[in-house]
């Protein structure tokens, strides 16, 4: 546990293990944010963590550090709808990331506009209980209409537990559907146990659901070298190798107990997809596909 002296936690390895694998050049970590900093983007009142500075400059360093060439920072919720932190971290880039955002639904076209001009290509919406107050499934889907018009895509992120709950609003969502940590399974259960199957039937419903595999520090509390994420995404991942996207989750979020080592993170890549095609679609040409369409 890392706590300074104002109460706000750091949740990341300042010293991540340099990992064996390599990924191939231009690889996207198509999941990661940013916090603050927060003299200069203060966290939103209704944060539910006070996460210490983990800027762009520390982003792009661990980018490095890791192999990777691209960027998807995603709005965190200790921002709230304030998107500035975000904005900020890709404008400093050099082109080299994108971002989603977390908007409020009252939002103006102009202002869509203006983060598309940021660099923005999806809005998240988050439903776990422990990090927004609420989650107005009507008024989120009003934003997936409004911005279809811009070719954005909609980042949802939940809980198995309430995947049921979740299917009337995902099968009515009019753009691309991105699910985050693949709707944090139980891993335990193995690849044919309730939460995967039920995951896949949800995958099979539209083609056009994506989901990231991300987070066996989240889901397998055995740690590394994350057996039960590996046994359990693995056959995913070579049944969907069109659409799924791998990300670092850095700087994780709410981690602050079991800090994850990223190079570690890196080194499950082959285990979860074993050839260099897999690797391609899921570091690379999945990723471009969604976030620099322009490049095709
Ligand atoms: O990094 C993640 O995706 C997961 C988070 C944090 C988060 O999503 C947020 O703050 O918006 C979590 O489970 O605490």
């Amino acid at each position: 546990m890392s706590t300074d002296e104002h109460g706000r936690i750091r949740s990341w390895t300042l010293e991540p293990s340099l990992p064996r694998y390599r990924p191939p050049a231009g690889a996207v970590d198509a999941h990661c944010h940013v916090f603050g900093p927060m003299a200069e983007f203060p966290f939103s009142p209704k944060a539910k963590y006070l996460p210490q500075d983990a800027g762009p400059e520390a982003l792009f360093a661990l980018r490095d550090r890791l192999g990777f060439t691209r960027n998807v920072i995603v709005q965190a919720s200790c921002h709230g709808t304030d998107n500035r932190a975000t904005l900020d971290a890709i404008a400093t880039s050099g082109g080299m990331a994108r971002g989603v955002a977390v908007v409020d639904p009252a939002i103006s076209d102009t202002e869509l506009d203006a983060l598309h001009a940021g660099g923005i290509r999806g809005v998240r919406f988050n439903f776990l209980k422990r990090l927004v107050d609420d989650a107005p499934k009507d008024l989120f889907l009003e934003v997936a209409h409004r911005i279809q018009r811009l070719g954005w895509h909609v980042v949802v992120y939940f809980e198995a537990d309430i995947l049921d709950e979740m299917r009337a609003l995902l099968a009515a969502i009019p753009t691309p559907i991105v699910i985050d940590h693949m709707g944090r399974p139980d891993v335990a259960q193995g690849p044919d146990g309730a939460d995967m199957r039920a995951f896949r039937a949800l995958l099979d419903s539209r083609d056009d659901i994506w989901f990231k595999v991300t987070c066996p520090d989240r889901l397998d509390p055995a740690g590394p070298p994350y057996a039960d994420f590996v046994r359990s995404v693995r056959p995913l991942v070579q049944a969907y190798p069109d659409r799924v996207l791998w990300g670092t989750d850095w700087p994780h979020p709410n981690m602050e107990k079991l800090l994850p080592d990223d190079g570690l993170l890196v080194d499950a890549i082959p285990e979860i997809a074993p050839t260099d095609t897999l690797q391609r679609k899921l570091l690379i040409d999945n990723p471009m596909r969604l976030y620099w369409p322009e490049t095709f």
